[in-house]
């Protein structure tokens, strides 16, 4: 590449130090959180160079790069990179928009799983029962009932669009309530987990898994005695970590790690994404009975043991792939 340490002259001359130049285009907060001097300092040492894209400037004028990272909101954003994709296929844009948006749409992220049919490998994976309502919250009870959804249901808005709204979820614990809910949403039945929940990092091959705590079990006694909607904040989030806690060893068992493998793997290519991470919890009472309640994109890999390391390695094999086509062009 082209931003350079040394030279080489193709003629015995001193080699040249190849950077590999990674364009990312985050929001600050992302930046703040996944660029951290650490991780930036040792990606410098093994050649890697982060630099900031100017989204007030056409891509194109922008780089040279080698590969561009991107996690931005809207259609805009999601056509521009679309279209330096086509233009310029040299480079390594990770992930394509289309694959991104996927994931914006909680009835969508979540249907490989469906269509993975994880059904008796090392343990069976699905997803909760769950439904769209997209309008007339009159009419929501009867269309639950109708589905065959059992309380108490996790609403989730439909959309996941980065914002904190998108986050906002409720627990519903009696039919009746779910008339004050604001469509579009997903009505995703409660599974007790024993408060906790794995959440899986992918950074391509790469697994890393970490337990956080989650919602307490829900017994029948308890939604008899507490109808209505309840709000719950990020209950899963990091300062939520449940890796030191001193757990049921039943409960804090992590998922067998070839249904690990096999489910990323799988998520992967299905979802033509190399960056995201998934959040399953395991039916209470079960050794192997897992769900996928959540996808995100880029998250927060700050908070993910060695993604310092993992994440330099990633970037590396992009390198290491890109000088094997120059050497075959050859
Ligand atoms: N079906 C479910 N059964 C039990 N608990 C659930 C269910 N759905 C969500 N939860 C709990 O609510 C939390 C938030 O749900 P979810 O992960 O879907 O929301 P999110 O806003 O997309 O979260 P993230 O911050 O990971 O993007 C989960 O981490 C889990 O603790
Ligand atoms: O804010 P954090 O660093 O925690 O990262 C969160 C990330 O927010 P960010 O993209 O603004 O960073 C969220 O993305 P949006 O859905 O809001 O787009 C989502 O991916 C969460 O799952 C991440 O939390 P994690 O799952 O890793 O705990
Ligand atoms: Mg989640
Ligand atoms: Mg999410």
């Amino acid at each position: 590449m082209r931003i350079k340490g040394k030279n080489f002259d193709g003629e015995g001359g001193e080699e040249e130090e190849q950077k590999l130049v990674v364009g990312y285009a985050l929001t600050l907060k992302k930046k703040k959180s996944f660029l951290q001097p650490e991780f930036e300092r040792l990606a410098c040492k093994k050649g890697i160079l982060f630099v900031a894209i100017d989204v007030n400037l056409p891509l194109s004028d922008q780089g040279p790069f080698d590969i561009i990272l991107h996690k931005l909101l809207g259609k805009e954003w999601g056509d521009i990179v679309e279209d330096y994709r086509q233009t310029h296929p040299e480079v390594i844009v990770i992930d394509p928009p289309y694959a991104i948006q996927h994931l914006h749409n909680r009835q969508s992220m979540l249907q490989d799983v469906v269509d993975l049919n994880l059904s008796d490998f090392h343990g069976r994976v699905g997803v909760p029962k769950q439904m769209v309502i997209v309008k007339d919250t009159l009419s929501i009870p009867d269309e639950v009932a109708k589905a065959g959804l059992k309380l108490p249901l996790v609403a989730k808005p439909l959309v996941v669009d980065g914002s904190a709204k998108s986050h906002e979820l409720f627990l519903a614990c009696d039919w009746s309530s779910l008339s004050e809910l604001e469509p579009p949403l997903v009505l995703q039945e409660f599974v007790n987990h024993d408060g906790i929940l794995f959440k899986i990092y992918i950074v391509g091959d790469a697994i890393k898994v970490v337990r956080r705590f989650s919602l307490s079990n829900v017994n029948q006694c308890q939604l008899a005695k507490v109808p209505g909607i309840f709000p719950f904040p990020r209950v899963s989030s990091a300062a939520a970590s449940a890796d030191d806690a001193d757990l049921d060893p039943r409960v804090a068992e992590l998922p067998p790690r070839p249904l690990l493998e096999r489910l990323s793997k799988e998520l992967r290519h299905r979802l033509g994404l190399r960056l995201f991470n998934i959040d399953m919890i395991r039916e209470h009472g079960t050794r192997d009975i897992f769900y996928v309640i959540d996808i995100n994109y880029f998250p927060g890999y700050g908070k993910m043991p060695d993604y310092e390391v993992i994440f330099t390695d990633f970037l590396l094999t992009f390198k290491k792939k890109k000088y094997r086509a120059i050497s075959c062009e050859d």
